[in-house]
């Protein structure tokens, strides 16, 4: 089997680095390099943590898709330079598998119509842990029988975006589903503003950020006389891997957008 070439964006950051040690561990995929915006012109080798993994470092996304074959951009980054990163893949005939969340809705649809004009395959998957795709895809069943649902994700705190991808892609899922309704009291007032958390259709997501949480989601569903709690915990970086390398392989056979990984799981 020919080896899929991968370069991988934020290899330094607490993701980057676990993509970085699956690419070197999988026996059909190879590194051909890395997007870092430290240690340009470098080799990975010579970075604290990496020392048997060889790879050019590039901080210029365009003058690294120059200059290495890729087939395969995997981007763990910022927002900002995720987009950045994703649509020069494309430009260079590229396909990205994005986990930076924090895209907006114009966002993804530059990126559907990038990938559509280009026939090349693009996946954007807030969350890569099978867990929490199913965590997403139970609430979405749920939410066609229980119409008032509020979403409590929890994260470490040094997570740059609120609320997370996960909550964003999970209140879209259920607002596929269910009858739009704004919830609470039609009268109810914040004393403090935000008490209420973000709004998604009348759907309020909150989020907690606390030192030594990884990544964690409860869906809550509440009805006159009973309640239903869907929740998923990941307790290490390790369990977004196998749906990175999911992606990676599916993205090789696809030739558009795909918008969370549910898309591509049976
Ligand atoms: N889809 C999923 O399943 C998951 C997605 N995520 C998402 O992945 C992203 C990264 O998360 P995480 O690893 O925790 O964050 P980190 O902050 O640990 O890592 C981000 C890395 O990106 C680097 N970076 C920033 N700007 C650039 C740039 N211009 N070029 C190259 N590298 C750059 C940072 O460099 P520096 O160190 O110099 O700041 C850092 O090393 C977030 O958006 C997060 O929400 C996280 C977990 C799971
Ligand atoms: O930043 C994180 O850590 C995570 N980010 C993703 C998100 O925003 O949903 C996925 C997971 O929750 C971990």
């Amino acid at each position: 089997m020919e080896k899929i070439k991968i370069a991988v964006a934020g290899p330094r950051g607490r993701m980057g680095k676990e993509a970085v040690l699956l690419v070197h561990n999988t026996e059909h995929f190879e590194l051909v390099a890395v997007i870092d915006r430290k240690n340009d012109g470098g080799n990975l080798q010579d970075v604290k943590g990496f020392e048997n993994i060889p790879a050019p470092i590039f901080t210029d996304i365009k003058e690294c898709l120059e200059t290495v074959q890729a087939d395969v951009l995997i981007d763990l980054t910022t927002p900002e330079f995720g987009m950045l990163h994703t649509v020069t893949a494309l430009e260079h005939g590229v396909r990205p598998v994005v986990g930076t969340t924090g895209f907006t809705k114009e966002d993804l649809q530059k990126l559907q119509e990038m990938c559509e004009e280009k026939e090349l395959g693009c996946i954007i998957a807030p969350n890569f842990a099978l867990g929490a795709i199913l965590m997403m895809k139970f609430s979405q069943m749920a939410a066609k029988y229980f119409t008032d649902v509020e979403i409590i994700e929890m994260h470490h705190d040094q997570k740059l975006d609120a609320p997370s991808g996960t909550a964003v892609k999970t209140a879209q899922l259920i607002q596929e589903v269910r009858e739009s309704k704004q919830q609470g009291h039609p009268d109810e007032k914040e004393t403090i503003p935000g008490a209420r958390g973000a709004n998604i259709d009348g759907m309020r997501i909150h989020s907690v950020r606390l030192p030594g949480l990884i990544a964690h989601q409860q869906v809550m569903f509440g009805a006159d006389g009973q309640s239903l709690t869907i929740r998923h915990d990941s307790y290490n970086r390790e369990s977004f891997m196998s749906g990175v390398k999911l992606a990676v392989e599916n993205i090789m056979k696809i030739d558009m957008l795909v918008y969370g990984l549910e898309n591509i799981i049976e």
